[in-house]
């Protein structure tokens, strides 16, 4: 397809950050393999050390080879075209935009909108302008039916003669589940779609009731912007590269979410108002804060505290409830994270490949769910591979996780519905959501009893182990966790405050579980990067339940093999590239075939690159196994690919994205979402 490893390697990029080098002692000698671990230094054998190369900042954005040519400047980070000039330009009728209905069926007849239809029908003139073709066989070949994409994809020369597509089998993802209903989401634009089992869950708790409504509705149908409560940045794998601000026009309510009535929906101009100020930058401005006035916006506050003994009361109907709820059993399962942007469906078909038991979708917001948004949508979607699947909320009030749990009990196929109650992201605690719970139990706790009292399903809550550095709170809550009606609890080992700074602390991950009541599954999380780290907190802790991977998977998807056969695999890089083109085989069968989806698969897989080059080969460790918070000195592989790898350059990752994907187009560039290499950033969980 593109160059070999061999020819790429003599174009390496050099890694900007000074990776740490292995000094002398003072006394001149070498250090020891445990000097450097107790440096947090990645103990690599002498003779695959490399001299640090020098600098070339390419780490966080790279541009393709083409650009960087043409261009003086190697790194220039393009600015991201407004969502309006992104829709002028797909409506322009260029010849390479041809219609899908006519590249699916090679007939110009079969659009219904005819001479009205915003594509091109001109197909000769599509075949004259489409680049050729990618090497490998087209994604769809072996599948139940013809391509879906039709002329339209990147490896049409492999169709088989006359195999063209018809719209009966438009979107021919069999495998795929929870596709959003097209009724469905109208009713939800129009807010026309009814809770009935929510409401009255939320009825039953005191949690509704007639009142006043705090959104003043006016005649336009306009909303006073004070209502506007919920917004929220969208990284996620099906609606990236947007930062979407989505509200939530709450009604009256007071501080603890008791909701005074019933009318809940945003109104659509206001919200595409808000949504130009958020392309605008005004957002910047306007929705979030800086982190000190954030904290301040999510005190500890002494009522809180004082609430607190009043949390351990629980209702007789919630505890009948409770025995009526359907179980799951996470025992020993092995339970890849949620996480956001590179959990996308194709990563984690992956990850069942290589041992995993139980995945989750990327966070999704309930407001924008709520709301009908495609893209949020998307996030639920299933693969048939995902026997044990869950899907993951983030809401900050009983009425809107409520109506969620029971929109996705009723259209969708899940095994369980998690509550992201630990996302440390600003703008998501600025609106009272994810780990601002942590400092709200009285919310907590109605958000965890409106969401399991609507539902049959399994409700699982994700935790950190509180919001301010040194004040764990979960130890606390953990009991009445349980008894709010949470089936599983989720403990990643980090405070809100804390980020990745330091390891996760699996003592108190230990003792919070002890305290846990027996119908409460526990589960920790933090730094599992081995089999050997899983057994040991299986083995110190054998209350937990389980574990959950998150970082560790990314970095190494094979860590599932490795615990299911206890073991440390030397994966050779050949066979880490062949997991890589299963990844691609599966993103373009997500994402599609077509150039758009082709693009999307690679963006995606840069995404994933940006974690993968961190893994370091066992063969070249004098310690095994590796840490996550070791950081690697520059080495060279045993082979180039394997030197490739290494790379931690976005101008190396797209070099491996090209020999998977072909050349990247002109003026491309790529900056990775979460600068994964940072070994100190939040993340969402
Ligand atoms: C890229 C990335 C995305 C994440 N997205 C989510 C998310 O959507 N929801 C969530 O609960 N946690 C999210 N997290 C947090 C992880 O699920 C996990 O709690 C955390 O990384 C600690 O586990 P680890 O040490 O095994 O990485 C994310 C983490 C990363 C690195």
């Amino acid at each position: 397809m593109a160059e070999s490893a061999a020819d790429l390697i003599e174009h390496m990029n050099l890694v900007i950050d000074q990776p740490p080098s292995q000094p002398l002692n003072p006394n001149g000698t070498h250090r020891t393999p445990e000097e450097l671990v107790a440096k947090a230094i990645a103990p690599v054998k002498r003779e695959f050390l490399r001299p640090p190369p020098s600098r070339t900042n390419q780490r966080d954005t790279a541009v393709s080879d083409a650009d960087a040519k043409a261009s003086k400047s190697s790194v220039v980070a393009k600015e991201k075209k407004s969502k309006r000039q992104l829709k002028r330009e797909r409506r322009q009728k260029s010849a390479l935009h041809l219609c899908p209905e006519v590249a699916k069926s090679e007939d110009v007849s079969s659009c219904a909108y005819g001479d009205k239809c915003r594509f091109s029908h001109d197909i000769e003139a599509f075949k004259a302008e489409k680049p050729a073709d990618l090497e490998g066989k087209c994604p769809f070949t072996n599948g139940d039916g013809p391509c879906p994409y039709g002329l339209a994809c990147r490896f049409y020369g492999t169709h088989e003669d006359g195999a063209k597509g018809n719209s009966s089998n438009a979107l021919k993802k069999n495998s795929e589940i929870n596709v959003l209903n097209k009724d469905v989401q109208k009713l939800l634009w129009k807010n026309k779609m009814k809770f009935p089992k929510a409401d009255a869950k939320l009825k039953s708790l005191g949690l509704m009731g007639p009142g006043n409504s705090r959104v003043k509705k006016q005649d336009d149908g306009e909303v006073d912007q004070n209502s506007v409560n919920d917004s929220h940045a969208t990284v996620a794998s099906d609606s990236a590269d947007k930062l979407e601000c989505s509200l939530e026009v709450r009604t009256g309510e007071n501080a603890d979410g008791i909701i005074t009535t019933n009318e809940i929906r945003p109104l659509k101009r206001v919200k595409s108002i808000i949504e130009e100020k958020c392309c605008s930058g005004e957002e910047a401005n306007g929705l979030s804060v800086p982190e000190k006035d954030l904290e301040n916006s999510c005190p500890e506050t002494e009522l809180e505290v004082m609430i607190d003994d009043a949390l351990t009361e629980t209702d007789g109907s919630l505890k009948i409830h409770l025995r009526e709820k359907k179980l799951i059993d996470f025992r020993g399962k092995l339970y890849l994270a949620p996480l956001t942007t590179v959990g996308n469906l194709p990563f984690r078909r992956v990850c069942k490949v290589l041992g995993a038991d139980v995945t989750c979708g990327e966070m999704a917001m309930c407001t924008n769910l709520l709301q009908g948004q495609a893209s949020e949508w998307a996030l639920l979607r299933r693969h048939s591979s995902e026997d044990l699947f869950g899907v993951q909320i983030c809401g900050a009030y009983p009425d809107t996780v409520a109506r969620t749990v029971e929109l996705i009990d009723q259209e969708c196929n899940v095994d369980f519905i998690d509550i992201n109650m630990g996302c440390p992201i600003d703008i998501v605690v600025d609106k009272g959501a994810g780990s601002c719970l942590l400092t709200k139990p009285m919310r907590m706790k109605r958000v965890i009893n409106a969401a399991s009292g609507t539902v049959e399903k399994p409700i699982t809550v994700k935790v950190r182990t509180g919001y301010f550095e040194g004040k764990n709170r979960i130890d606390s809550l953990i009991e009445d966790i349980g008894n709010w009606g949470a089936s599983a609890v989720t403990i990643h080992g980090r405070s809100r405050q804390q980020r990745y700074s330091k390891l996760a602390d699996w003592d108190y991950i230990y003792h919070c579980t002890r305290k846990a009541p027996e119908s409460l599954q526990v589960l920790g999380n933090g730094d599992i990067f081995s089999y050997t780290g899983w057994n040991k907190h299986k083995s110190d802790c054998p209350e937990l339940s389980s574990c959950m991977i998150a970082r560790g998977a990314l970095i190494k998807p094979w860590i599932f093999t490795e615990i299911k056969e206890q073991r440390h695999w030397d994966i050779r890089s050949g066979e880490r590239l062949d997991i890589l083109k299963d990844y691609v085989h599966f993103g373009l069968e997500h994402w599609g075939s077509d150039t758009k989806g082709v693009e999307t698969t690679r963006h995606f897989l840069l995404e994933w690159l940006s974690y993968t080059c961190r893994y370091i080969p066992v063969g070249l460790l004098d310690v095994i196994p590796q840490q996550i918070n070791w950081r690697p000195p520059s080495y060279y592989g045993r082979d180039d690919l394997e030197t490739l790898m290494a790379s931690d350059s976005a101008a190396d990752w797209i070099r491996i994205s090209e020999m998977l994907l072909g050349k990247v187009p002109d003026g491309f560039t790529f900056a990775p979402k979460h600068k994964s290499n940072a070994y100190d950033r939040a993340e969402n969980g």
